[in-house]
Protein backbone atom coordinates (compact mmCIF):
# COMPACT_ATOMS: atom_id res chain seq x y z
CA UNK A 1 0.00 0.00 0.00
CA UNK A 2 1.60 3.13 -1.05
CA UNK A 3 1.90 6.20 1.64
CA UNK A 4 -0.01 9.21 0.43
CA UNK A 5 2.26 11.92 2.42
CA UNK A 6 -0.11 14.47 3.95
CA UNK A 7 1.89 18.24 3.65
CA UNK A 8 -0.77 19.78 5.31
CA UNK A 9 -1.01 17.96 8.37
CA UNK A 10 3.10 17.53 9.06
CA UNK A 11 2.94 21.47 8.80
CA UNK A 12 -0.05 21.71 11.05
CA UNK A 13 1.90 20.10 13.75
CA UNK A 14 4.99 21.99 13.14
CA UNK A 15 2.88 25.57 13.32
CA UNK A 16 1.50 24.23 16.59
CA UNK A 17 4.50 22.98 17.97
CA UNK A 18 5.54 26.78 16.92
CA UNK A 19 3.00 28.52 18.27
CA UNK A 20 4.35 28.16 22.25
CA UNK A 21 7.82 29.28 21.42
CA UNK A 22 6.03 32.42 19.84
CA UNK A 23 4.39 33.18 22.92
CA UNK A 24 7.43 32.73 24.49
CA UNK A 25 8.89 36.01 22.64
CA UNK A 26 5.71 37.77 22.32
CA UNK A 27 5.63 37.75 26.50
CA UNK A 28 9.51 38.79 26.40
CA UNK A 29 8.46 41.75 24.62
CA UNK A 30 9.51 40.40 21.29
CA UNK A 31 6.88 39.11 19.15
CA UNK A 32 8.52 37.53 15.74
CA UNK A 33 7.60 39.83 12.56
CA UNK A 34 8.04 39.11 8.99
CA UNK A 35 7.77 40.95 6.00
CA UNK A 36 6.99 39.73 2.62
CA UNK A 37 7.74 41.32 -0.73
CA UNK A 38 6.20 41.39 -3.94
CA UNK A 39 7.78 43.02 -6.83
CA UNK A 40 4.66 42.34 -9.61
CA UNK A 41 1.90 40.74 -9.92
CA UNK A 42 2.31 37.28 -10.66
CA UNK A 43 -0.61 35.26 -9.48
CA UNK A 44 1.22 32.40 -8.27
CA UNK A 45 3.07 34.94 -5.83
CA UNK A 46 0.38 36.53 -4.84
CA UNK A 47 -1.04 33.59 -3.82
CA UNK A 48 1.54 32.53 -1.92
CA UNK A 49 2.54 35.87 -0.19
CA UNK A 50 -1.16 35.77 0.93
CA UNK A 51 -1.16 32.31 2.00
CA UNK A 52 2.58 32.86 4.16
CA UNK A 53 0.42 36.29 5.82
CA UNK A 54 -2.00 34.09 7.21
CA UNK A 55 0.01 31.36 8.10
CA UNK A 56 1.64 34.22 10.76
CA UNK A 57 -1.93 34.87 11.75
CA UNK A 58 -2.72 31.64 12.66
CA UNK A 59 0.66 31.26 14.86
CA UNK A 60 1.11 34.84 16.23
CA UNK A 61 3.83 36.24 14.12
CA UNK A 62 3.45 39.84 13.31
CA UNK A 63 3.29 39.91 9.51
CA UNK A 64 3.76 42.92 7.16
CA UNK A 65 3.51 43.53 3.12
CA UNK A 66 5.15 45.39 0.83
CA UNK A 67 4.31 45.85 -3.03
CA UNK A 68 6.52 47.22 -5.38
CA UNK A 69 5.17 48.14 -8.52
CA UNK A 70 6.62 45.56 -11.60
CA UNK A 71 8.15 48.28 -14.06
CA UNK A 72 9.82 50.46 -10.88
CA UNK A 73 13.39 50.55 -11.75
CA UNK A 74 15.55 47.79 -9.46
CA UNK A 75 16.68 51.03 -6.88
CA UNK A 76 12.89 51.02 -5.73
CA UNK A 77 13.28 47.20 -4.58
CA UNK A 78 16.78 48.43 -2.98
CA UNK A 79 14.85 51.14 -0.94
CA UNK A 80 12.43 48.66 0.25
CA UNK A 81 15.26 46.35 1.17
CA UNK A 82 17.53 49.09 3.10
CA UNK A 83 14.21 50.02 5.17
CA UNK A 84 13.43 46.35 5.99
CA UNK A 85 16.84 45.93 7.27
CA UNK A 86 17.00 48.98 9.18
CA UNK A 87 13.31 47.95 11.14
CA UNK A 88 13.31 46.49 14.23
CA UNK A 89 9.93 45.41 14.26
CA UNK A 90 10.97 42.87 12.01
CA UNK A 91 12.81 40.05 12.07
CA UNK A 92 13.00 38.42 8.77
CA UNK A 93 11.61 39.17 5.19
CA UNK A 94 11.57 37.27 2.01
CA UNK A 95 11.86 38.59 -1.44
CA UNK A 96 9.17 36.34 -3.46
CA UNK A 97 10.82 35.00 -6.37
CA UNK A 98 10.51 35.33 -9.33
CA UNK A 99 10.90 38.99 -9.84
CA UNK A 100 10.40 40.73 -12.94
CA UNK A 101 13.19 40.24 -15.79
CA UNK A 102 15.16 43.59 -15.31
CA UNK A 103 15.48 42.98 -11.81
CA UNK A 104 18.78 40.37 -10.88
CA UNK A 105 17.55 38.36 -8.40
CA UNK A 106 21.18 37.93 -7.17
CA UNK A 107 21.57 41.60 -6.83
CA UNK A 108 18.31 41.20 -4.50
CA UNK A 109 19.62 38.99 -2.63
CA UNK A 110 23.22 40.10 -1.40
CA UNK A 111 21.22 43.31 -0.22
CA UNK A 112 19.15 41.21 2.50
CA UNK A 113 20.39 41.57 5.96
CA UNK A 114 21.83 37.80 6.31
CA UNK A 115 20.36 37.45 9.79
CA UNK A 116 17.25 38.85 8.67
CA UNK A 117 17.37 36.51 5.14
CA UNK A 118 14.29 33.59 6.18
CA UNK A 119 14.95 32.08 3.22
CA UNK A 120 18.55 31.30 3.23
CA UNK A 121 19.41 32.29 0.43
CA UNK A 122 21.93 35.51 1.09
CA UNK A 123 25.76 34.19 0.21
CA UNK A 124 26.95 34.19 3.64
CA UNK A 125 23.72 31.90 4.63
CA UNK A 126 24.41 29.95 1.58
CA UNK A 127 27.79 29.41 2.67
CA UNK A 128 27.37 28.69 6.42
CA UNK A 129 25.26 25.57 4.74
CA UNK A 130 27.53 24.06 2.89
CA UNK A 131 29.77 24.78 5.48
CA UNK A 132 27.46 22.41 7.67
CA UNK A 133 26.83 25.15 9.76
CA UNK A 134 23.82 26.69 8.76
CA UNK A 135 21.93 29.59 10.32
CA UNK A 136 18.83 29.24 8.06
CA UNK A 137 18.13 25.98 6.15
CA UNK A 138 16.02 27.19 2.78
CA UNK A 139 12.47 26.37 3.57
CA UNK A 140 11.59 24.37 0.75
CA UNK A 141 14.56 21.87 1.29
CA UNK A 142 14.12 22.22 4.94
CA UNK A 143 10.30 21.33 3.98
CA UNK A 144 11.80 17.98 2.10
CA UNK A 145 13.93 16.98 5.10
CA UNK A 146 10.27 17.31 7.63
CA UNK A 147 8.41 15.25 5.55
CA UNK A 148 11.07 12.57 4.85
CA UNK A 149 11.19 12.54 9.01
CA UNK A 150 7.66 12.53 9.46
CA UNK A 151 7.45 8.87 7.49
CA UNK A 152 10.53 7.87 9.32
CA UNK A 153 12.80 8.00 6.44
CA UNK A 154 16.29 7.40 7.63
CA UNK A 155 18.45 9.39 4.77
CA UNK A 156 21.63 7.60 5.73
CA UNK A 157 23.42 5.45 3.43
CA UNK A 158 20.44 6.29 0.60
CA UNK A 159 20.89 6.97 -3.09
CA UNK A 160 18.97 10.40 -3.59
CA UNK A 161 18.31 11.38 -6.64
CA UNK A 162 17.21 14.76 -6.94
CA UNK A 163 15.63 16.44 -10.44
CA UNK A 164 16.32 20.00 -10.46
CA UNK A 165 19.76 22.31 -9.99
CA UNK A 166 17.94 25.66 -8.78
CA UNK A 167 19.30 27.87 -5.65
CA UNK A 168 16.09 27.60 -4.06
CA UNK A 169 15.54 23.65 -3.92
CA UNK A 170 18.05 21.24 -5.59
CA UNK A 171 21.40 22.97 -4.94
CA UNK A 172 20.48 23.34 -0.89
CA UNK A 173 18.79 20.14 -0.74
CA UNK A 174 21.95 18.07 -1.82
CA UNK A 175 23.91 19.90 0.03
CA UNK A 176 21.45 19.37 3.50
CA UNK A 177 21.46 15.83 2.48
CA UNK A 178 25.17 15.21 2.48
CA UNK A 179 25.59 16.64 5.27
CA UNK A 180 27.14 14.32 8.22
CA UNK A 181 24.56 14.86 9.76
CA UNK A 182 21.36 12.71 11.28
CA UNK A 183 19.46 14.18 8.18
CA UNK A 184 22.15 13.48 5.88
CA UNK A 185 24.63 11.03 4.84
CA UNK A 186 22.69 10.54 1.88
CA UNK A 187 24.98 9.86 -1.61
CA UNK A 188 23.24 12.53 -3.84
CA UNK A 189 22.61 12.68 -7.50
CA UNK A 190 21.58 15.75 -9.04
CA UNK A 191 20.00 15.66 -12.35
CA UNK A 192 19.14 18.42 -14.64
CA UNK A 193 18.25 19.41 -18.24
CA UNK A 194 21.46 18.59 -19.97
CA UNK A 195 21.51 14.74 -17.62
CA UNK A 196 21.63 12.13 -20.25
CA UNK A 197 19.54 9.07 -19.58
CA UNK A 198 17.30 10.54 -16.86
CA UNK A 199 15.31 7.34 -15.75
CA UNK A 200 18.68 5.87 -15.34
CA UNK A 201 19.28 7.95 -12.52
CA UNK A 202 15.49 7.84 -10.48
CA UNK A 203 15.27 4.29 -11.46
CA UNK A 204 18.51 3.64 -8.93
CA UNK A 205 17.14 6.09 -6.36
CA UNK A 206 15.68 4.92 -3.50
CA UNK A 207 14.39 8.47 -2.96
CA UNK A 208 13.60 10.82 -5.79
CA UNK A 209 13.17 14.42 -5.20
CA UNK A 210 11.43 16.07 -8.32
CA UNK A 211 12.11 20.09 -8.55
CA UNK A 212 12.35 21.02 -11.62
CA UNK A 213 8.97 22.94 -12.50
CA UNK A 214 8.32 20.39 -15.48
CA UNK A 215 4.61 19.20 -15.15
CA UNK A 216 4.73 15.45 -15.04
CA UNK A 217 8.68 15.01 -16.07
CA UNK A 218 8.90 11.94 -13.75
CA UNK A 219 6.11 9.09 -13.98
CA UNK A 220 5.64 5.45 -12.88
CA UNK A 221 8.43 3.64 -16.08
CA UNK A 222 11.58 6.28 -14.48
CA UNK A 223 11.06 4.81 -10.90
CA UNK A 224 11.77 1.36 -9.38
CA UNK A 225 9.04 -0.10 -7.07
CA UNK A 226 9.45 0.82 -3.42
CA UNK A 227 11.05 4.09 -3.77
CA UNK A 228 10.45 7.55 -2.05
CA UNK A 229 8.86 10.29 -4.49
CA UNK A 230 8.66 13.88 -3.05
CA UNK A 231 7.53 16.37 -5.49
CA UNK A 232 8.08 19.96 -5.40
CA UNK A 233 6.55 21.10 -8.53
CA UNK A 234 3.54 23.26 -8.25
CA UNK A 235 2.74 24.05 -11.76
CA UNK A 236 -0.12 26.15 -13.26
CA UNK A 237 -1.55 23.73 -16.04
CA UNK A 238 -4.21 25.71 -18.35
CA UNK A 239 -7.71 23.67 -17.56
CA UNK A 240 -11.39 24.03 -17.95
CA UNK A 241 -12.18 24.46 -13.94
CA UNK A 242 -13.23 27.84 -11.91
CA UNK A 243 -9.63 29.04 -11.95
CA UNK A 244 -8.96 28.11 -15.30
CA UNK A 245 -6.06 26.13 -14.30
CA UNK A 246 -5.22 22.82 -12.11
CA UNK A 247 -2.15 22.52 -10.55
CA UNK A 248 0.06 19.63 -11.44
CA UNK A 249 3.29 18.57 -9.82
CA UNK A 250 6.46 17.20 -11.52
CA UNK A 251 5.53 13.90 -11.57
CA UNK A 252 2.60 11.83 -13.00
CA UNK A 253 1.02 10.98 -9.25
CA UNK A 254 -0.96 7.94 -10.59
CA UNK A 255 2.10 6.15 -12.39
CA UNK A 256 4.06 7.13 -10.10
CA UNK A 257 2.16 5.83 -6.85
CA UNK A 258 1.85 2.67 -8.78
CA UNK A 259 5.83 2.42 -8.20
CA UNK A 260 6.17 4.07 -4.98
CA UNK A 261 6.27 2.77 -1.35
CA UNK A 262 5.54 7.03 -0.05
CA UNK A 263 4.17 9.99 -2.30
CA UNK A 264 3.76 13.44 -1.62
CA UNK A 265 0.49 15.44 -3.64
CA UNK A 266 0.17 18.05 -5.17
CA UNK A 267 -1.11 20.06 -3.62
CA UNK A 268 -0.96 19.35 -0.13
CA UNK A 269 2.17 17.94 -0.43
CA UNK A 270 5.64 19.89 -0.20
CA UNK A 271 3.77 23.65 -0.16
CA UNK A 272 2.17 23.70 3.08
CA UNK A 273 6.00 22.68 4.26
CA UNK A 274 7.61 25.59 2.43
CA UNK A 275 5.23 27.73 4.39
CA UNK A 276 5.57 25.94 8.00
CA UNK A 277 9.38 26.00 7.44
CA UNK A 278 9.49 29.59 6.83
CA UNK A 279 7.66 30.68 9.54
CA UNK A 280 10.22 27.93 11.88
CA UNK A 281 13.08 30.73 10.02
CA UNK A 282 11.20 33.58 11.36
CA UNK A 283 11.06 32.20 15.04
CA UNK A 284 14.41 31.50 15.01
CA UNK A 285 15.36 34.98 13.79
CA UNK A 286 13.94 36.87 16.31
CA UNK A 287 15.08 34.01 19.19
CA UNK A 288 18.71 35.13 18.01
CA UNK A 289 18.27 39.12 17.57
CA UNK A 290 16.01 39.09 20.81
CA UNK A 291 18.36 37.28 22.44
CA UNK A 292 15.54 34.70 23.73
CA UNK A 293 16.00 30.85 23.77
CA UNK A 294 13.07 29.12 22.39
CA UNK A 295 12.57 25.52 21.71
CA UNK A 296 12.15 24.64 17.52
CA UNK A 297 10.29 21.63 16.45
N1 LIG B 1 11.39 34.11 -1.78
C1 LIG B 1 10.97 32.90 -2.19
N2 LIG B 1 10.37 32.77 -3.38
C2 LIG B 1 9.97 31.53 -3.79
C3 LIG B 1 10.14 30.40 -2.96
C4 LIG B 1 10.79 30.57 -1.72
O1 LIG B 1 11.01 29.60 -0.94
N3 LIG B 1 11.18 31.83 -1.36
N4 LIG B 1 9.62 29.16 -3.34
C5 LIG B 1 8.73 29.05 -4.47
C6 LIG B 1 7.26 29.21 -4.20
N5 LIG B 1 6.77 29.05 -2.84
C7 LIG B 1 7.26 29.86 -1.89
O2 LIG B 1 7.05 31.04 -1.88
C8 LIG B 1 5.60 28.29 -2.54
C9 LIG B 1 5.07 27.37 -3.41
C10 LIG B 1 3.91 26.68 -3.09
C11 LIG B 1 3.26 26.90 -1.91
C12 LIG B 1 1.97 26.24 -1.54
O3 LIG B 1 1.53 26.38 -0.43
N6 LIG B 1 1.37 25.50 -2.45
C13 LIG B 1 0.08 24.86 -2.20
C14 LIG B 1 -0.90 25.21 -3.31
C15 LIG B 1 -1.11 26.68 -3.43
C16 LIG B 1 -2.12 27.06 -4.51
O4 LIG B 1 -3.29 26.82 -4.28
O5 LIG B 1 -1.69 27.58 -5.54
C17 LIG B 1 0.27 23.36 -2.19
O6 LIG B 1 1.21 22.87 -2.84
O7 LIG B 1 -0.53 22.69 -1.53
C18 LIG B 1 3.78 27.83 -1.03
C19 LIG B 1 4.95 28.51 -1.34
C20 LIG B 1 9.06 30.10 -5.53
N7 LIG B 1 9.34 31.38 -4.97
Amino acid sequence: MTEIIDGNAVAQDIRDELTDSIETLADDGARPGLATVLMGDDPASQTYVNMKQRDCEEVGIESHHVDVDGDAPPQVLFDTIADLNDDPEIHGYIVQAPVPDHVDYRDVIRRVDPTKDVDGFHPENVGRLVAGDARFRPCTPHGVQKLLESIDVDTEGKDVTIVGRSDIVGKPLANLLLQKADDGNATVTVCHSRTNDLGAKTRNADIVVAAVGVPELVDGSMLTAGTVVIDVGVNRVDADTDKGYELVGDVEFESAKEKASAITPVPGGVGPMTRAMLLYNTVKAASMQEDVAVDLP
